[in-house]
């Protein structure tokens, strides 16, 4: 495709046409998802933190800015800038700024630090992805649990640090929450507290932050319905080194652009179990994908579709679940297979609104059963149009319908893609889709 390539930074939208089989290999970056309560736990545990695989994303940039604002320090190595060192700063009495902690959901997971820090948090209503009522009732619940204080009002909340004994904390969520698992992780390691907590997820972003405080000294136990947590038995000091681990939904998405495009291609730097249910979505759908030499790889070198079946993907927070943000790209994929597909997320219950009307802007004919549950049936037939990024997940997902659709796709609303993605057009670039930057 013709046009001027410039820096992704400066692009108003992306230009996408159908490019063929995408093929070849490629490395995703670490998982934001994962790498945003990383950051949190670090600033929690007050220690020198060396973090490895730290995605420069701009979600994970505001979350490194509102570390700077309150007291840490919080810096990509020169020589290896994926690697971030967060520390205690010198600042005392400094808090996040709303208007920056406000651009991402993750902000939440600050509260632990920042009462450690202050005795107090003061954090705007959590902004991210507008996809629906996205409560923090649990997040408040797990607070008043450790005896803190929590006040509401229009602009935002407060929570002030309670009196700690040294007694288990003991709690249990109503429903699961990853949120809420590591606000009450965080919690007890601010704490100083062994914590009890009652139906936990225990999904890759929660596990890793497990393995971090493992790694910091703090015993861990885990299981489907339990995960026990206690301080480590004597006081360490020294440096941790912890890795965020690859980011399981870009590869996700990467898979399913390869596999809508009948290409083939293997995909590092994420681990099996991560993309587990992915995988069997895949497979359901014809596609020949698997785990091989450490990588996913996703094989159909002829574009055939072999064994195609009808797909429901119902996202779920229950174990072995699929996660809400494989659905989406899963939907782009699904409208090149065989079948008649159900799709159903009634954990973000706005992401059908954001999605289904831009799918259609490119002829998708979507039967929407409720807000939250739609069919259709597959192979159909797509063409070119201008479309909105409304979330990041509809951003990566428009991107791959556009790779399978006749004509030119132009995908705008690109700061919502950045928000989860360093350069998820480049990435689909290196595999050989035909996409561009454009300013008008
Ligand atoms: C930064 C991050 O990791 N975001 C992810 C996280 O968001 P989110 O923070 O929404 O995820 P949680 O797992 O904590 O919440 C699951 C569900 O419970 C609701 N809930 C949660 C806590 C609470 O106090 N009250 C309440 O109603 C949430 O709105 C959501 O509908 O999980 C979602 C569901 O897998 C993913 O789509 C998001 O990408
Ligand atoms: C919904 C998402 O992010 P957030 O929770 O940060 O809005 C996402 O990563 O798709």
């Amino acid at each position: 495709m013709t046009g001027v390539r410039i820096p992704p930074a400066a692009a108003e939208v992306v230009a996408v046409r159908p490019s063929g089989p995408l093929a070849g290999s490629v490395t995703v970056d670490g998982s934001k998802n994962a790498a945003l309560p990383l950051l949190a736990a670090a600033a929690a545990l007050r220690r020198t933190v060396h973090l490895a695989n730290v995605p420069a994303n701009a979600d994970v940039e505001t979350m490194l800015v509102l570390l700077r604002q309150s007291c840490w320090s919080a810096t990509r190595v020169a020589t290896d800038p994926d690697t971030v060192v967060v520390k205690p700063s010198e600042r005392s009495e400094s808090a996040p700024d709303p208007e920056v902690a406000a651009r991402i959901r993750a902000s939440y997971y600050l509260v632990p630090a920042l009462l450690r820090a202050h005795g107090r948090a003061r954090l705007p209503w959590p902004g991210g992805c507008r996809i629906g009522d996205r409560g923090m009732e649990q997040h408040f619940a797990v607070y008043e649990g450790f005896g803190d204080r929590v006040t509401v009002d229009d602009r935002g909340y407060q929570v002030e640090a309670g009196v700690q004994p040294t007694s288990t904390a003991s709690l249990a969520l109503p429903f699961r929450s990853r949120g809420a698992t590591i606000a009450a992780l965080l919690r007890a390691v601010v704490a100083g507290r062994p914590l009890r907590l009652g139906q936990p997820i225990l999904s890759p972003e929660v596990l890793s932050v497990v393995d971090a405080l493992r790694a910091a000294g703090w015993r861990c136990r885990e299981s489907q319905s339990r995960l026990a947590v206690a301080p480590p038995l004597s006081a360490s000091e020294g440096t941790v080194r912890w890795r965020v681990p690859g980011d399981k939904i870009e590869a996700g998405t990467l898979a399913c652009a390869v596999a809508a495009t009948g290409g083939s291609a293997r995909i590092s730097g994420v681990s099996e179990e991560d993309v587990t249910p992915l995988v069997t979505a895949l497979r359901w759908l014809g596609v020949s994908a698997g785990f091989d030499g450490g990588a996913l790889i996703v094989d159909e070198p002829h574009g055939t579709h072999p064994a195609s079946h009808s797909l429901r993907a119902v996202a779920s927070l229950a174990p072995g679940g699929l996660d809400a943000d494989f659905e989406p790209p899963l939907m782009a994929l699904a409208l090149t297979r065989r079948g008649a597909h159900l799709f159903s997320d009634a954990i973000n219950p706005g992401r059908h609104g954001n999605l289904i009307p831009q799918l259609a802007r490119l002829g998708a004919d979507i039967h929407e059963v409720s807000p939250t549950r739609c069919r259709f049936t597959g192979p159909q037939r797509l063409t070119g149009a201008g479309v909105e990024a409304m979330d990041i997940r509809t951003g990566s997902t428009l991107l791959i319908a556009g790779l399978t659709a006749h004509g030119i796709t132009t995908v705008g609303g690109l700061e919502q893609l950045r928000r989860g993605h360093v350069d998820l057009p480049g990435r689909l670039r290196a595999l050989g889709a035909d996409i561009c930057e454009v300013t008008s």
